[in-house]
C-alpha cells in the first residue's frame, strides 16, 4: 500500500476518476495519541476489503516486528507506514487514505495525536465534510480532544461522529460512554454543531465500524460506516446563497469574456441577478460554460465560466454572489483564529491574508481574548504562541467581500501567510464585521441593487 500521499499525489486523481460516479465523503479521524486512529482506520480499509492478499502478508510480518499486537495482526500498521515512524510509534505527518463502498468513495485525513502537530490537524480537517473524533474510554475526554473538537468547529465541519474506542477494556459499560457524551455535549454546546452522533466501538476487534457489535445490546445505533454512508453531504453548501470568487478573467478574444472559478456555495442559472464584490455592480447571468458545453444550470462545488450580462468590471479576487443575499465588504475583520506559527503573534504584526481569490496585506490590530483549549471560555492575551486559538481584530490593506463563517464556511474563512517564509501561519474564520473606521469600497447604487443600500448597511452595522 502507498503510504503518506498528499491529496496532489499519485493515487489521488487515478483513485477519483475510478470511483467518479459515486459521491465522495471526506472526513478527518482526530483524537489524543492513542486513541486508535489508526487501528481504526486500518479497520475500515480492511473490514471493507480494501486491502490485498500480499498486503496482508506484509501486514502479518511487519506485525511480528514492530506491532503492539503479539503474533496477532495490528491493523494500526496499516496505516503508520512510514518506518521511522513506526520505529518511534507515532503518525507524523496528514496521511490522506482512499477507500470506497458501494454507495459512496471516501477520503480519510489520518491526523496525528500529538499537541505538536495541531496544525496537521488543521490542515486535515480544513477540507473534511465530517469529523470522526475519536476518545479511548477509558480516558475519556482529555485536552487533546478538546482542542480538536474546538478546531473542527472553527473550520465549518458540522457534523461529528464521537467515536468511543476501546469499549471493549470498559466492558461496553453504557454509564461510561453516556459519561463521555455528555461531558462532550456540555464542552461542544456553543461549537454549532448540526450533529453529533456518539458510536460505541472497539476498532480492535471490529464492532461497530464496519459491522454491527453484539457486545453492546444497549446500543442500537448504526456502525461507524453506515453513518458514514448515509450522513448527508453538500446539501447545506448548495442551499447556502450563489457565491463563486473569480480565479481568472477568461478573455480568448475579444468576442468572449468570462469569469472562472469553483463555486464556493449555492447554485446559479442563466438569468439570475448576481451583484461583483467588492465594487458592488448589479448585472445578471447571461451564460454558464465549461469545457462540455454550457450548463442550464450549475451547483456548489463545480467549476464553470460565467458569463455576464453587462460589462462589468471584476479581475481575479473578486466574487459573483447572488444579489438577493448580498455579502458584506470591509477592511477590518474580526476572527476567531487559529495560530499555527512557532513564532510568537503580537499586535502589529503584519501578514499576508487569504481570502477567497484575494490575497490582502492585514495587520494585527488587536488580540482581543484567548480561547482557554481546557474550558473553551475566552481570557485575556497580549500575544499568541503556536497552536493558540484566539479573537483577533485584523485591519486589511483594502476592503475585501466576504460572509461571516457562521452562514458560509468558504467566505467566511481565511488563512494567514508568513510574508517572510510564505508559509501557512494561521487559520481564520470571520466573526463580524466592522465598519468603524473601514471604508466601504464603492458606494453601492441603491438603484441597481434590490434591497438597497439599507439593507447592506444594516448587515454591516447591525440593527
Ligand atoms: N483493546 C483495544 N485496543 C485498541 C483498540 N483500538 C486501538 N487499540 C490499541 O491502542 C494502541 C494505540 O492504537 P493506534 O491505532 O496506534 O493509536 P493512534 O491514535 O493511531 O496513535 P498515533 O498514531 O500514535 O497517533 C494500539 O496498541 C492498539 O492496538 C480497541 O478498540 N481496543
Amino acid at each position: 500500500m502507498t503510504i503518506h500521499q498528499s491529496p496532489e499525489a499519485f493515487g489521488y486523481e487515478a483513485f477519483l476518476t475510478a470511483h467518479q460516479s459515486k459521491e465522495v465523503l471526506r472526513f478527518i479521524a482526530c483524537g489524543s495519541v492513542d486513541d486508535g486512529k489508526s487501528t481504526l482506520i486500518g479497520r475500515l480499509l480492511h473490514d471493507t476489503k480494501q486491502i490485498f492478499d500480499d498486503q496482508i502478508t506484509a501486514l502479518q510480518r511487519d506485525s511480528r516486528k514492530h506491532g503492539t499486537q503479539g503474533a496477532e495482526v495490528d491493523l494500526a500498521l496499516l496505516v503508520d507506514g512510514l518506518q521511522a515512524e513506526r520505529e518511534q510509534g507515532i503518525t507524523i505527518d496528514v496521511a490522506y487514505r482512499f477507500f470506497s463502498t458501494d454507495k459512496r468513495s471516501f477520503i480519510v485525513a489520518d491526523t496525528p495525536g500529538h499537541e505538536q502537530y495541531t496544525r496537521n490537524m488543521a490542515t486535515g480537517a480544513s477540507t473534511a465534510d465530517v469529523a470522526v473524533i475519536l476518545v479511548d474510554a477509558r480516558q475519556g475526554l482529555t485536552r487533546q480532544t478538546r482542542r480538536h473538537a474546538l478546531l473542527v468547529s472553527m473550520l465549518g465541519i458540522r457534523r461529528i461522529v464521537l467515536a468511543v474506542n476501546k469499549m471493549d477494556l470498559v466492558g461496553w459499560s453504557q454509564d461510561k460512554f453516556d459519561a463521555i457524551l455528555a461531558g462532550f455535549n456540555t464542552f461542544t454546546a456553543a461549537f454549532g454543531f448540526a450533529e453529533v452522533r456518539a458510536i460505541p466501538l472497539s476498532a480492535k476487534n471490529g464492532d461497530n465500524v464496519v459491522l454491527p457489535g453484539t457486545a453492546a445490546t444497549w446500543y442500537t445505533g448504526s456502525p461507524l460506516l453506515q453513518y458514514l454512508e448515509e450522513v448527508p453531504v453538500h446539501e447545506e453548501a448548495q442551499a447556502a446563497p450563489f457565491r463563486m470568487a473569480v480565479q481568472w478573467v477568461n478573455r480568448p478574444n475579444s468576442e468572449f469574456r468570462g469569469f472562472s472559478g469553483l463555486i464556493a456555495s449555492g447554485r446559479v442559472r442563466p438569468g439570475d441577478p448576481v451583484t461583483v464584490l467588492p465594487s458592488g455592480r448589479s448585472t445578471a447571468i447571461a451564460r454558464i460554460v465549461t469545457a462540455d458545453g454550457e450548463l442550464a444550470e450549475a451547483v456548489e462545488g463545480q467549476s464553470v465560466t460565467l458569463v455576464l450580462a453587462d460589462e462589468v468590471d471584476a479581475s481575479r479576487g473578486a466574487v459573483i454572489a447572488a444579489q438577493n443575499a448580498p455579502m458584506q465588504v470591509s477592511d477590518t475583520l474580526d476572527t476567531r483564529l487559529f495560530w499555527a506559527a512557532e513564532t510568537e503573534l503580537q499586535p502589529g504584526a503584519t501578514l499576508l491574508a487569504k481570502i477567497g481569490t484575494v490575497t490582502v496585506n492585514a495587520t494585527v490590530s488587536a488580540i482581543r481574548t484567548r480561547i482557554d483549549p481546557e474550558t473553551g471560555q475566552p481570557g485575556p492575551a497580549e500575544r499568541l504562541a503556536a497552536n493558540d486559538i484566539a479573537d483577533v481584530t485584523l485591519t486589511l490593506d483594502r476592503a475585501v467581500a466576504f460572509d461571516p463563517y457562521a452562514e458560509n464556511r468558504d467566505t467566511g474563512s481565511l488563512i494567514l501567510i508568513d510574508r517572510e517564509t510564505t508559509d501557512t501561519a494561521a487559520l481564520g474564520l470571520v466573526q463580524a464585521p466592522r465598519p468603524q473606521g473601514g471604508k466601504m469600497a464603492a458606494p453601492i447604487p441603491a438603484a441597481t441593487r434590490p434591497g438597497g443600500i439599507l439593507a447592506g448597511l444594516r448587515r454591516l452595522f447591525g440593527g
